[in-house]
């Protein structure tokens, strides 16, 4: 056996989620049977001091060699990183990825992959004339759970999925939360609301069983009606969102088939935090598979079938131990004893793309990527949403 190959991370923004993925990033791989590749922390940059940086590097325990940058700018040019990863809000996505491919780094870049689809067009294109790896960072698709239910559902055991729906909606009191309007979540500049931070999970869900299961060469694009309420403070985010696709099939893979996915701030898919409230339901004629916990990181799944078999199966993260802190965009919280966060899927993912030479991830090409932005905007579009036009535009460098 080869020994595993060593991949040089670059953490680019030092907030809430780039703690949870740089500490999930350092638990050693053999924690989850992961032997091919290791992943080290080489620097990570902040944009508003070197300090921070530091502080970070030193918070999350990385190596004491790497190094800490108060520039973006100046972290890219950095030549031990093989891959960067992008933790800015949503509206900093574009500017900060393309930033990174144009500095020739490899790139795993946080959910939603842009504001629009039309910046999301300009990353591929870039990632593809100079050759280099990018993915958007939607870690839920590289769970264990996720490729589960993926290969559950091209087993055809529940017959064609004909209906998914899909709830990822977090009560979180909003005013009370963010009553000045500046959190990322709600602020229009950071391209706020639930549909592109929450809603994007919802949309993964169909997407992963209705479009991504399908047949490459003939799968086709879904149509969208959308509902969208604007949050009273700032009117222009998203409070809450729902979504009817339909996808186009042919008879043979089972017809048409219908998605609803909704998303919102005020209300809960968990009320209370109860367990036992399927947030994901993918019906077929012959049963459904649910899937239990947070659309973004579910922890259990149920297959009923019409005949009477009920599979139940638990997914809980592997390593570290000693129940680490977790970030949700909330707050925070512990996983349980002896589970880590679960980012390290999509950390390996894109590592091992880096390693073997591919430029795209294998759970989430960079059109299906494209295509969720397109679905998105029609949702934003219909809704009379548009962020200020400094984080709309494709116009590189732009000042956000
Ligand atoms: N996969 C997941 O589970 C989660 C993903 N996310 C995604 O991660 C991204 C970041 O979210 P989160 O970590 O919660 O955000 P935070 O606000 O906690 O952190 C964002 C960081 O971005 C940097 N930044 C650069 N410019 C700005 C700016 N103008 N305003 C605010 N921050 C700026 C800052 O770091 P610095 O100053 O050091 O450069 C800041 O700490 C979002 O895209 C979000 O959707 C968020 C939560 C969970
Ligand atoms: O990606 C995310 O997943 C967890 C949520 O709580 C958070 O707001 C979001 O950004």
């Amino acid at each position: 056996m080869s020994s595993p190959k060593t991949v040089r991370w670059g953490i680019l923004a030092t907030g809430g989620i780039a703690k949870t993925f740089t500490k999930d990033l350092l638990v050693d791989p053999q924690t989850r049977g992961v032997t091919h590749i290791k992943h080290t922390v080489v620097a990570a940059a902040s944009s508003s001091s070197q300090s921070r940086a530091e502080q970070f590097l030193k918070e999350t325990g990385c190596p004491a060699s790497a190094k800490a940058y108060g520039s973006y700018e100046d972290f890219v040019k950095d030549p031990d990183i093989d891959i960067v990863y992008i933790a800015t809000p949503h509206s900093h996505h574009y500017q900060n990825a393309m930033l990174a491919l144009e500095a020739g780094k490899n790139v795993l870049c946080e959910k939603a992959f842009t504001v629009n689809a039309a910046q999301a067009r300009e990353l591929a294109n870039k990632a593809r004339e100079k050759n280099l790896f990018l993915m958007e960072a939607v870690w839920t698709r590289y769970f264990p759970l996720s490729v589960y239910v993926r290969e559950l559902v091209t087993s055809g055991r529940i017959g064609p999925v004909a209906r998914v729906l899909v709830d990822n909606s977090i009560a979180s009191d909003p005013e009370a939360a963010f009553s000045d309007g500046k959190h990322r979540l709600v602020n229009p500049d950071l391209a706020g609301g639930a549909l592109l931070d929450l809603g994007i999970y919802s949309l993964t869900w169909v997407f992963q069983t209705l479009y991504h299961t399908q047949d490459e060469k003939t799968r086709q694009p879904p149509k969208v009606l959308a509902a969208l309420k604007h949050y009273g403070p700032t009117k222009a985010a998203d409070e809450a969102t729902t979504m009817i696709l339909t996808f186009p099939r042919s008879e043979e893979a089972g017809g048409e088939a219908h998605a609803v996915a909704t998303t919102s701030l005020r209300v809960a898919t968990m009320p209370g935090g109860l367990k036992d409230v399927p947030g994901i339901r993918i019906q077929g004629p012959q049963g459904e598979i649910q899937v239990f916990g947070p659309a973004y990181r579910p922890e259990r799944t149920r297959l009923v079938l019409k005949d009477g078999t009920v599979e139940e199966k638990e997914w809980p993260q592997p390593g570290p131990g000693k129940g680490s802190g977790w970030y949700n965009g909330f707050g925070g919280g512990k996983n349980a004893e002896g589970e880590g966060h679960g980012m390290f899927w999509e950390a390996d993912e894109a590592a091992t793309a880096v390693v073997e030479g591919r430029k795209e991830g294998k759970y989430e090409g960079l059109d299906e990527s494209v295509l969720i932005m397109e679905v998105m905007d029609e949702v934003r579009r219909q809704g009379g949403l548009r962020y200020p036009e400094h984080i709309e535009t494709t116009k590189y460098p732009t000042h956000v």
